[in-house]
Formats: structure tokens, C-alpha cells, sequence
């Protein structure tokens, strides 16, 4: 099954290609400023899908999301394994737990 390491490979290698034939190698090239921009015009795009009823649109943003995703974390040179390793750091813990030991008692 596809994953987002599977993705990440993919962009890694796409980012060494001509930004006249590649996406990913136009936004590594355009730099994070630009990048990082794109990313967040596709999460509006995913929010505005997610308010809507059509699932097909939101995969389709959600798909874009991620992808962005990944050419950021690419560009700023953080392993998608860091992430995933936060996030399973935080499985110990409920969100709402987190939430509450952040407030001053
Ligand atoms: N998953 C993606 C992916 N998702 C979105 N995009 C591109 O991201 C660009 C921006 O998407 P938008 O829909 O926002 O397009 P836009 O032209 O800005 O549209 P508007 O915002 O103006 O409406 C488009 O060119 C999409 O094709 C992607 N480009 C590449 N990938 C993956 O990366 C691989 C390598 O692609 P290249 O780097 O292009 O060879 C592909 O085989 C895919 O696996």
C-alpha cells in the first residue's frame, strides 16, 4: 500500500529533476517562502472541502495537502521519520491530558 514515505522518496528524487519538467523541483527551486505559501493556500483549500459534502474534493485537497507537506519538510531538510516520531511520542498521552498540563494550576 502507498504511504507517505513512499512520497517522500518520490519527491527526494523528483527535486533533482529540471524545474521546466517537474512541480516538485519548480517549488524546491522557488524556495520555502514560496513552498510554504503553496502549503498553506492548499490547507484553506482543504478546510473549504472539508466544510463542504463532497468527499471526492476533499481527498483530492487532502491529497494535495499532504504532498505540499512533504516538498516543505523536504526543503527544510526534516526526515518525515521526525515527524512520525513526535507523533508517536505523543500516543502516551490523550490530547485534552496534554491540553490541561500546559495550563498554570
Ligand atoms: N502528489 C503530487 C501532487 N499533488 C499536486 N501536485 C501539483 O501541484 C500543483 C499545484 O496544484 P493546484 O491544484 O493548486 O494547481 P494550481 O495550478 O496552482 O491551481 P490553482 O491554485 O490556480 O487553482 C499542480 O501542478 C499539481 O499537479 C502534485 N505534483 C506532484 N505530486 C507527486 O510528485 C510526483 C512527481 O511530480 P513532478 O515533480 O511534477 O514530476 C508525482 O508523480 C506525484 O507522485
Amino acid at each position: 500500500m502507498f504511504s507517505l514515505s513512499d512520497l517522500e522518496r518520490i519527491v527526494a528524487e523528483r527535486a533533482k529533476a529540471s524545474p521546466e519538467e517537474s512541480w516538485t523541483a519548480k517549488l524546491v527551486a522557488s524556495g520555502q517562502e514560496k513552498a510554504a505559501k503553496k502549503l498553506g493556500e492548499e490547507a484553506i483549500e482543504t478546510v473549504i472541502a472539508a466544510m463542504g459534502q463532497d468527499r471526492k474534493n476533499l481527498t483530492a485537497e487532502a491529497a494535495d495537502l499532504l504532498y505540499h507537506l512533504i516538498v516543505v519538510l523536504k526543503i527544510a531538510e526534516l526526515p518525515l521519520q521526525d515527524v512520525l516520531n513526535e507523533l508517536e511520542r505523543r500516543t502516551g498521552q490523550s490530547g485534552l491530558q496534554e491540553k490541561a498540563s500546559r495550563k498554570p494550576s
